[in-house]
């Protein structure tokens, strides 16, 4: 997956397409797995405005299942309003409102037959900043599970624990998992927001910027699981750091001032980008 330098735009920085050390490739693909290649989300022709104010325009694009992909663009660009839209998340804001479709496997999530909170259980979301409650590690982890309905504390232990485990926290914390999550630090509780979104067993994480706040081990720790969170789910995540879009994502796409310039291979984009505007923006000329 290594970028030949040679093979980079002329002046591009030095951004090696590289997945995160640690467990870098992910296992062979599942037997009978023909869906790894099939679509996950599908974005067609999306226009988004909060009140008159347009923030997306005639976005289009797919999300293959158990891929990382990521968006990328400057400040304001629309990539959390894009992600926000894929489940749903934007209808909290007065006055938002969108034309075009999104669909997940194929169905129209803003159809008026989808239960919001279903839909939401599917597409989990792990936010820039760590939110834990203010409750043990372990009631954390069990807080959704509990609330669609596990009351067994056999099986919300295993799930508790898988959850962890999901999210390379386990070992850390599994001899204290009553204790506060607030004792934790900064990177193990952005890993147990992820832990708490892998225990509704979703089938996309969306992340936005879920590095933004941590240190670079914190930060290599996040994006090694990124990697291998793929093998079980379909990820998309926001991203300013264009090297962590890079090394994590295997589709990229850049955006500006709403509209979606480029969109495509990881590699092809930080290599041979078709628009100008993304080579100047991933060669540092702007942004
Ligand atoms: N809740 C909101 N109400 C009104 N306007 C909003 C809201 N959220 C975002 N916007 C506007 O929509 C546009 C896109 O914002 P968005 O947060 O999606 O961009 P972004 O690319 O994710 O930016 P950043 O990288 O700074 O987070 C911006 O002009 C922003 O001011």
């Amino acid at each position: 997956m290594d970028v030949q330098p040679g093979k980079m735009v002329a002046t591009a920085p030095m951004v090696t397409v590289r997945p995160p050390t640690g467990q870098l490739r992910p296992a062979r693909p599942q037997a009978g797995l023909a869906s790894s290649v099939s679509a996950k989300i599908s974005v067609r022709e999306l226009d988004f405005y909060y009140g008159h104010r347009q923030s997306l325009f005639r976005v289009g694009l797919t999300i293959r299942s158990h891929s990382v992909t990521a968006f990328i663009g400057p400040s304001g660009c629309g990539k959390s309003t894009l992600l926000r839209c894929l489940n749903r998340m934007n209808d909290l804001v007065e006055g938002a409102r969108h034309t075009g479709r999104v669909e997940l496997d194929g169905l129209d999530i803003y159809d008026p037959s989808i239960n919001v909170t279903d839909l939401r259980k599917r597409v989990g979301m792990v936010f820039q900043k760590s939110n834990p409650f203010p409750k043990s590690i372990y009631d954390n982890v069990a807080y959704g599970p509990r609330l669609h309905g596990t009351k067994d504390k056999r099986s919300l232990d295993e799930l508790v624990q898988h959850s962890l485990q999901g999210a390379g926290l386990w070992d850390e914390v599994k001899d204290r998992l009553q204790q506060s999550a607030l004792g934790l630090s900064g990177g193990q509780q952005q890993r147990l927001c992820i832990a708490r979104a892998l225990a509704v067993r979703p089938e996309v994480i969306l992340m936005d910027e879920p590095c933004s706040a941590l240190d670079p081990i914190a930060t290599g720790k996040i994006e090694e699981l990124i990697y291998t969170l793929k093998n079980t789910y379909t990820v998309a995540i926001v991203t300013h750091n264009m090297q962590q879009a890079a090394r994590v994502s295997d589709q990229c796409g850049f955006f500006l001032m709403g509209e979606l310039v480029e969109f495509g291979d990881t590699k092809t984009i930080f290599t041979t980008p078709r628009d100008k505007r993304t080579e100047d923006y991933i060669t540092g000329r702007f942004g």
